[in-house]
């Protein structure tokens, strides 16, 4: 049985201030049980957020990391550094990392076995563009994806890992995929794992979606077999949305 997950990206969006008084707020709400809750934030906001949910099972993570130890990488911070902040999650492979910073297949790859060799787990993004979708080209696109990611990883490590599924034509952009559509699509990605492992890892891995999911859209969502939760860009910015966002998952 997986635990659905919902993850939060709140991507370059709050100041140290303001992620305090969400996880203020947040904590004054009752979240329903049953379903794993994470937030992943700015480098900054990290510390604060480790220490609010501290006593809490609501966990937390970064958005990107460097896959050397340490040494010379001015700017870069290292997955030891990030487990020492006590967090559990770190997303690899976002699509606006490899669009807007040249993130490669083998970047990703050595980005979460960095993840996992320091004690935490990766939420891998994979996910096609538009002309992608459009030309058929999708499942090839992403299986290639998925296989690039994996290289190296263990069958114990992979079977905990998450792998996020996000159009990139519906990151951002009201433009969700449809519910069935997504579903196929973590099959898909979970078929492709079997394929990589065995079938046992493939039961054992999170397939979440990711674009444009909203308090409204959750429900359905998860009533899909094969989708174990969602990656929440804008609608994890809002303590109440948030909040929705388990209750819906939660069904
Ligand atoms: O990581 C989250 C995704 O990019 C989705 O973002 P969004 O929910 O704002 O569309």
């Amino acid at each position: 049985m997986r635990t659905p997950l919902i993850a939060g990206n709140w991507k370059m969006n709050m100041t140290v201030q303001q992620a305090g008084a969400f996880a203020d707020e947040l904590l004054k709400n009752n979240l329903k049980e049953g379903v794993e809750a994470a937030i992943c934030a700015p480098f900054i906001d990290l510390p604060v957020l480790a220490g609010k949910f501290k006593e809490t099972d609501i966990k937390v993570g970064a958005q990107n990391v460097y896959f050397e130890k340490s040494g010379a990488f001015t700017g870069e911070i290292s997955a030891p550094m990030l487990r020492e902040l006590g967090m559990h999650y770190v997303i690899t492979g976002h699509s606006e990392r490899r669009e807007l910073f040249g993130e490669t297949d083998n970047d990703v790859n050595k980005k979460s076995r960095a993840v996992l060799e320091a004690g935490m787990t990766p939420i891998i993004c994979v996910g096609e563009t538009e002309e992608e979708r459009e030309s058929g080209q999708y499942t090839a696109k992403v299986a290639g994806q998925v296989t690039a990611a994996l290289e190296g990883i263990s069958p114990e490590s992979a079977g905990g890992l998450v792998i996020a599924y996000e159009p990139i034509w519906a990151i951002g952009t009201g433009k969700s995929a449809t519910s069935d559509d997504a579903d196929a699509m973590c099959r898909s990605i979970r078929s492709e794992v079997e394929k990589l492992y065995d079938k046992n890892t493939a039961d054992r891995v999170r397939i979440l979606y990711g674009g444009s999911v909203k308090p409204a859209t959750i429900e359905e969502l998860m009533s899909k077999s094969d989708v174990d939760g969602a990656l929440v860009g804008g609608a994890s910015l809002k303590p109440e949305d948030y909040t929705a966002l388990i209750a819906g998952a939660a069904q």
